[in-house]
C-alpha cells in the first residue's frame, strides 16, 4: 500500500540554503525513496515570487514522491499537521559579524515561529533549526511552544561535525565512512567542542593514530571552528550546499536511525553532562525509531572540562540575553 505523504514544513524557502535542501527533500533522500513528501514552504511575502519561481523548478524535475507543495507567508500554515519542520529561515551574517550578532535580529522570528508550531503542527513533529545563532533560536522556539514536547526541538551541529569527521579522515589517512563515536559538544560556533578522543576507524583509535595534541588544540579545533567564516571569506556568502546536506543527515538520521552510530545533535539538556535543563546543547547521540539517545558517560579530562565550559557559557549567556523577550 503506498504511505501517506510526510509534511515537511521549510522555512527561508527562497534563500540559498533552501535552493540545495528542497530538491533533496522531493527527491527522497531525506526520508527514502519509498516516502512520499508534501513540502510547506514559508518565506517572507518579498519573497514569494521567488519560492514560485524555485517551486517552478521543482516542477520541472517530476520527482516521482513529491505529493503536493504549499507556499505561504504565515507560519500557522505553513507548519499545519507538519511532521517535520527546517527553520531556515533568517538573516544570515556577513563578512566580520559573529553568529551571535544575529542573535537580536533572528530571535524575534523564532519566537513567533515556535508559537505557530505550538498551535498548527503534529504533536510529534521533529524540528530542526538551522537559522542562526541555532542553538539559541532553537531554544526560544522550544520556550514559544509549551504544548508541544521539549525533545523535538533540536539545532543542527552536524555542519560542524561532518567537517570534524572530513578533517580527521584528512589527517590520519582514513576514510571519512571508517569514523566511529565523533562527538561536537555544545554551540554551533567557534567555541564549539569537536572531541575525538573516543573515535576509532576500523575498531582503531584515531587519537591514538594522530597522536598529536598541537594540531588538536592550533589546527583541527580553529579549522572546525571558524569554517562558516572561511566559508563567507571565500564565497562571500555563507555556506549553503554543505548546510542543506547536514540538514539532511540531521533529519534522516533522526527518523530513520543511526544503527548504533554516533551523530552531534543540539538537544534540550535533560542535566547530563552538568548542562542545565533546557539549554540547547551539542551533544553525541544515537537515534532509533525516530527518537534521539544521548551518549552517556562520557569521562571530561581537564582540557575537555575546559572546553566545554566557554561553550556552555557561551549559551549561557545567549539565554539570558533572550531571557526578557521570553516573559
Ligand atoms: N546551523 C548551521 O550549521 C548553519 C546555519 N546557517 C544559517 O542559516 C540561515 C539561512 O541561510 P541562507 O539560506 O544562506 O540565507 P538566505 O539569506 O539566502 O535566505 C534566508 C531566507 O530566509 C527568509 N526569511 C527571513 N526571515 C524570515 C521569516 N521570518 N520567515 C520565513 N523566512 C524568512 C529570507 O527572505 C530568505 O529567503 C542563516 O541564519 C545562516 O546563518 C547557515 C549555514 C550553516
Ligand atoms: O558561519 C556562518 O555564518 C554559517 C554557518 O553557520 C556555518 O557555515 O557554519
Amino acid at each position: 500500500m503506498a504511505k501517506t505523504p510526510v509534511r515537511v514544513a521549510v522555512t527561508g524557502a527562497a534563500g540559498q540554503i533552501a535552493y540545495s535542501l528542497l530538491f533533496r527533500i522531493a527527491n527522497g533522500d531525506l526520508l527514502g525513496k519509498d516516502t512520499p513528501v508534501i513540502l510547506q514552504l514559508l518565506d517572507l511575502p518579498q519573497a514569494l515570487n521567488a519560492v514560485n519561481g524555485v517551486v517552478m523548478e521543482i516542477d520541472d524535475c517530476a520527482f516521482p514522491l513529491l505529493a503536493g507543495v504549499v507556499i505561504t507567508d504565515d507560519p500557522e500554515v505553513a507548519f499545519k499537521d507538519a511532521d517535520i519542520a527546517i527553520l531556515v529561515g533568517a538573516r544570515p551574517r556577513s563578512k566580520g559579524m559573529e553568529r551571535a550578532d544575529l542573535l537580536a535580529a533572528n530571535a524575534a522570528i523564532f519566537k513567533v515561529q515556535g508559537a505557530a508550531l505550538n498551535k498548527a503542527a503534529s504533536r510529534d513533529v521533529k524540528v530542526l533549526v538551522v537559522g542562526n545563532p541555532a542553538n539559541t533560536n532553537a531554544y526560544i522556539a522550544m520556550k514559544s511552544a509549551p504544548d508541544l514536547p521539549a525533545k523535538n526541538f533540536t539545532a543542527m551541529l552536524r555542519l560542524d561535525h561532518n567537517r570534524a569527521l572530513s578533517q580527521l579522515a584528512a589527517k590520519a589517512g582514513v576514510a571519512v565512512s571508517s569514523l566511529e563515536k565523533l562527538a561536537v559538544w555544545g554551540n554551533h560556533s567557534p567555541t564549539m567542542y569537536a572531541d575525538y578522543r573516543a573515535t576509532t576507524a576500523n575498531g582503531e583509535s584515531i587519537k591514538a593514530k594522530i597522536n598529536d595534541e598541537a594540531w588538536n588544540r592550533d589546527t583541527f579545533l580553529p579549522t572546525v571552528g571558524k569554517r562558516g567564516a572561511a566559508i563567507i571569506e571565500a564565497r562571500g556568502l555563507s555556506s549553503a550546499a554543505s548546510a542543506a546536506n547536514a540538514a539532511i543527515d540531521h533529519v534522516r538520521d533522526w527518523v530513520l536511525g543511526t544503527n548504533g552510530g554516533w551523530v552531534s545533535m543540539g538537544v534540550p539538556s535533560d542535566g547530563s553532562y552538568g548542562v542545565p535543563e533546557g539549554i540547547i546543547f551539542g551533544v553525541p547521540a544515537t537515534c532509533e525509531n525516530g527518537e534521539y539517545t544521548v551518549v552517556k558517560g562520557i569521562e571530561l579530562d581537564e582540557f575537555s572540562k575546559e572546553r566545554f565550559k566557554i561553550t556552555l557559557d557561551e549559551l549561557l549567556s545567549e539565554a539570558e540575553g533572550v531571557a526578557d523577550l521570553l516573559k
